[in-house]
């Protein structure tokens, strides 16, 4: 038995919800391309929930439904205001999804109903639940959802309780559509490996959620601001890029398991980053950006991820830098649940073997003699 470094190239489960072939993504079939420019992040997450694009009744029915279900129980919320107020926000949503369950009495019933029932209710709740730590954190109350606003809306709307620009609404669907799915990137893996032992979809978020966190996989869009944030300028770009490529420390933002020739969704976001710059009327972060591009792409050959120009779009967009991994989270969360309900669907626990490196034929020793 031998083993491959990070599982690179093993093909551990088939699905129907996302591919990535010759460098294209699509998600059930439809190029993301098309996706990011004319689906609304409800459509999307129809899509990869029930196969098709949704007629308008069923998109109609679906925005009810996330309606009705996006407050979050009070318990939940008490719990919120016992959290520590600088706890990590990956953290905070980890914990605050697994209350979630204990005041869900279908929580444990894993049919394919009401596991499709309980995605969207959780789609509906992630954004309420976010959106209420970070205003409880602030001293401030959370802000109830309101009927009738996009999820993207509601979201932008819950965390500073003022009626959303449309601008801000757009770009942040638009992102919330080309982060939705990914194949078996980390997290999905992660939580269908929970459900596979058939745990419920509480247990599957909350693995992924926990998964998603890392610099190496979400938390990259974080990482990219700390690090735009400690530059600063753009005439401190270079020295910065080349010092760190000098020391072999890794440039977050860049690289992909899976993408070797950039990854699809980049350009979407470093558009959208270089249009909400000149709306704003300033190009710093997007300059700094593009000239990290320009060298790290030169030097390494290593083109920028879905995190890169994502850290750029949502501080353009006056989101605060520990609020972009759990916005990953809430659009992931669609394609989590399309997953974890194929894995039920046709289930056999996954388990791989390991190749055993250690030590044979070592003896007791009693205690008193080591
Ligand atoms: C939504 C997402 O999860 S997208 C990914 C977000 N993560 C990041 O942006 C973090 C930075 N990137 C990375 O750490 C990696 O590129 C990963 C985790 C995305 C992929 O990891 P792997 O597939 O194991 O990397 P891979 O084997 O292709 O790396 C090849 C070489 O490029 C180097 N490399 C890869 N990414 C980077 C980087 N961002 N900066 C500098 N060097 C890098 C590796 O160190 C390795 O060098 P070596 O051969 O000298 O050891
Ligand atoms: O697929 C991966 O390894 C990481 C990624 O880009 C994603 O999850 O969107």
């Amino acid at each position: 038995m031998t083993a491959t470094k990070g599982l690179e190239g093993i093909v551990a489960a088939t699905s129907s919800i996302s591919s990535i072939e010759d460098g294209v993504l699509a998600y059930r079939g439809i190029n993301i391309d098309d996706l990011a420019e004319h689906a609304s992040f409800e459509e999307v997450a129809y899509l990869l929930w029930y196969g098709a694009l949704p007629t308008q009744s069923e998109l109609d029915h679906l925005q009810q439904l996330f309606s009705e279900y996006a407050t979050i129980p009070s318990e939940v919320i008490d719990q919120l205001r016992l959290y520590p107020k600088d706890t990590n926000t990956m953290a905070a949503l980890r914990t605050g999804v697994s209350a979630l369950a204990l005041y869900d009495e279908t929580a444990e019933d894993i049919s394919h109903e009401s596991t499709q029932d309980k995605a969207i209710k959780l789609q509906a709740q992630l954004p309420t639940l976010i959106a209420a730590f970070d205003r409880i954190r602030k001293g401030l109350e959370p802000v109830a959802p309101r009927k009738g606003l996009s999820l993207a809306a509601n979201f932008l709307y819950m965390i500073s309780g003022e009626e959303p620009d449309p601008v801000a609404v757009k770009a942040l669907d638009q992102a919330l559509v080309l982060h939705a799915d990914h194949e078996l990137n980390a997290s999905t893996f992660s939580a269908r490996v929970t459900v596979a032992t058939l745990s419920d979809i509480y247990s599957g978020v909350t693995s992924a959620i926990g998964t998603l966190k890392g610099p190496l996989h979400g938390g990259a869009n974080e990482a990219v601001m700390k690090m735009l944030s400690e530059i600063g300028t753009l005439d401190k770009t270079e020295d910065y890029i080349q010092q760190k490529l000098d020391n072999k420390d890794k440039i977050m933002g860049f690289g992909h398991r899976v993408y070797k020739n950039g990854d699809p969704r980049a350009k979407h976001l470093q558009h959208m980053s270089n249009q909400l710059s000149e709306l704003k009327g300033n190009s710093t972060l997007y300059d700094m950006s593009v000239k990290i591009e320009s060298i790290v792409t030169g030097q390494k050959g290593l083109k920028p991820n879905v995190d890169f120009y994502s850290a750029s779009v949502y501080t353009l967009l006056g989101i605060e830098r520990d609020l972009f991994t759990p916005i990953f989270a809430i659009s992931r969360l669609s394609g989590w649940s399309a997953h974890i309900i194929e894995q039920l669907d046709n289930n056999r626990i996954i388990r791989p073997r390991a190749e055993y490196t250690g030590l044979y034929n070592q003896k007791y020793i009693p205690i008193e003699q080591r």
